[in-house]
């Protein structure tokens, strides 16, 4: 197990992507006051080693750097700063394996996972490296003889994020990528649990050229400070927040009192829908990714899975024999399908949904309790004989729990599975062309998977509806949020 930077280091080709300083202004700095925290590897809650534990100050004064660079980043062409993140993405590629074995350390996914996370979120530096190129502007045929109209689009200024534990690289990229393609500055507070794999973005965009102070990077424990550092200082224009939804709600409302411009990426309670007519085998190949991967820790896992009465048993069947067939373990280790949980917390959400399943009369199908390992590992598992009256049917339970309801008809399917706040993915399997059709349209969600469970590529627009959130990331539409339109008339 890890239990010290000296391991982790011992396991990179590059030890230098091991950063265990904050990033501001191009310069790696301490905390003002010297203080520091620990960063844990989830699997055991050893310390892999202390960052900067940096306050307001130090905040702003990377929000000072980025508005300084900003101007002159703006005013370079959008195929020189192509450039520099085509050679960010290109480093990202080169390091995979490194990045991949810090993001594991400290947030515990499996290493395949972790791989595959440093690939999507390199594809947003290489997607948005382009998308920077075609910030189109219009010209209007005047309303008057004498004047002239045009519409420009100007990247928005600094723009500053703050990310979560459960994807520490990608979440990051999905906002820096846009807004520095953009032409703004750039300043990341990732979240305490994980700053390594922001760190070691850093070290690879100072490599590739990002010029001193556009892009930084905040380690912090005291979240609510930087936060309100970030809602509050006049040079911020724009915020990116990937969260909760009770976190999402604190932000807006900080930011409201200075009208900032916000993003906001929240919570989902995905519905998951297998028809009496799904090709069954596919439906649970289907439920595994969506509902297993990165250990159910996804915004987007399917968290209720509606299974029709006629297909209800033999569903559940297959589906226990492939949650058997799991492997849990330390996501360094190779084969393992599972790591741990992020910690106990979450671990104490998985045990209150499953007992208050059982309280209401459901039954554990396999798994149900803390995995053999100890720490936060936990057994995957079924619980079958949910309704809407418990509590996994309507809050996130973030964690290897697939809880199966039974439903009748397309229409109870599709009134159960909107009811909730959330509205960010959804999935279906079905086969029938017009029952396809219409529970497609029928949902209410921002991301709907047909007889797929995964959803997410940089290609696509990413985001949610309800109180999921506010705006899209990734796809064409991921850029405008980093610009602003300008109108100009002009009398000749
Ligand atoms: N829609 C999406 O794409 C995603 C949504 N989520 C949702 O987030 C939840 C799980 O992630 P989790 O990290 O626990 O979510 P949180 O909302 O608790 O934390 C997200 C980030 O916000 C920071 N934060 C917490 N409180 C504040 C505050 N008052 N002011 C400023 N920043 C704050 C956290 O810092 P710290 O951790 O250091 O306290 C972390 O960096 C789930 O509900 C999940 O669905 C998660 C990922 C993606
Ligand atoms: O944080 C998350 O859960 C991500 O948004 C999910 S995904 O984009 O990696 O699918």
């Amino acid at each position: 197990m890890l239990d010290s930077v000296t391991d982790l280091r011992s396991l990179l080709k590059d030890p230098a992507l091991l950063a265990t300083r904050a990033y501001i202004a191009g310069e790696w700095v301490e905390a003002d006051d010297g203080a520091t925290f620990d960063v844990r590897n989830p699997a055991r809650g050893d310390v892999i080693c202390s960052v900067p534990d940096l306050s307001r100050a130090e905040a702003a004064r990377a929000i000072a750097a980025a508005e300084g660079a900003q101007k002159e980043w703006a005013a370079r062409t959008a195929k020189e700063r192509a450039n520099i993140l085509r050679t960010w993405f290109n480093l990202m590629m080169e390091n995979q394996d490194d990045l991949a074995r810090i993001l594991t350390a400290e947030m515990g996914k499996p290493l395949t996972e972790a791989k595959g996370e440093i690939a999507y979120g390199a594809s947003f530096i290489e997607w948005f490296a382009e998308e920077g190129k075609r910030i189109y502007g219009e010209t209007i045929p005047g309303h008057m003889p004498d004047k002239r109209l045009t519409v420009i689009r100007q990247p928005i200024g600094v723009a500053a994020s703050i990310t979560p534990w459960n994807f520490p690289n990608a979440m990051i990229t999905r906002k820096c990528g846009p807004a520095l393609a953009a032409g703004c500055g750039f300043v990341a507070r990732p979240a305490a649990e994980t700053p390594l794999s922001a760190l070691a973005l850093a070290v690879l965009a100072e490599r590739a050229g990002l010029p001193r102070g556009i892009f930084s990077v905040i380690t912090s424990s005291r979240s609510s400070d930087i936060g309100k550092e970030f809602c509050e200082n006049p040079t911020v224009r724009k915020l990116s927040f990937t969260g909760s939804t009770e976190v999402g709600r604190i932000l807006l409302r900080q930011a409201a009192d200075q009208i900032m411009k916000c993003s906001m990426e929240l919570g989902g309670n995905a519905p998951f829908i297998v028809f009496d007519d799904a090709d069954l085998d596919e439906a649970v190949k289907g439920a595994m990714a969506s509902k297993f991967r990165n250990n159910g820790q996804t915004c987007v896992c399917a968290n209720r899975i509606y299974v029709q009465a006629g297909v209800y048993d033999a569903f559940a069947e297959k589906l226990a024999a492939a949650v058997d067939k799991m492997r849990v373990g330390d996501g360094l280790k190779d084969g393992v399908d599972a790591g741990p949980l992020i910690n106990e917390d979450a671990v104490g959400k998985v045990e209150q949904h499953i007992q208050d399943v059982l309280d209401h009369g459901g039954q554990v199908l396999t798994g149900g309790k803390r995995h053999d390992l100890g720490g936060t590992f936990f057994q995957p598992t079924v619980v079958t004989g949910v309704t809407q009256k418990m509590r996994v049917a309507h809050e996130e339970t973030f964690g290897p729990l697939a809880p199966l309801f039974r439903f009748e008809t397309e229409e109870e399917a599709i009134r159960l599975a909107n009811d909730t706040i959330f509205g960010l993915a959804a999935y279906f399997y079905a086969r029938d062309i017009g029952r396809v059709t219409r529970v497609q349209e029928g949902l209410e969600y921002g991301i709907v998977g047909v007889n797929t469970g995964i959803i997410s590529t940089e290609v696509a627009p990413f985001g949610g509806v309800k109180q999921s959130g506010l705006g899209r990331e990734g796809s064409r539409h991921g850029i405008e949020d980093y610009l602003e339109m300008k109108y100009i008339c002009t009398s000749i």
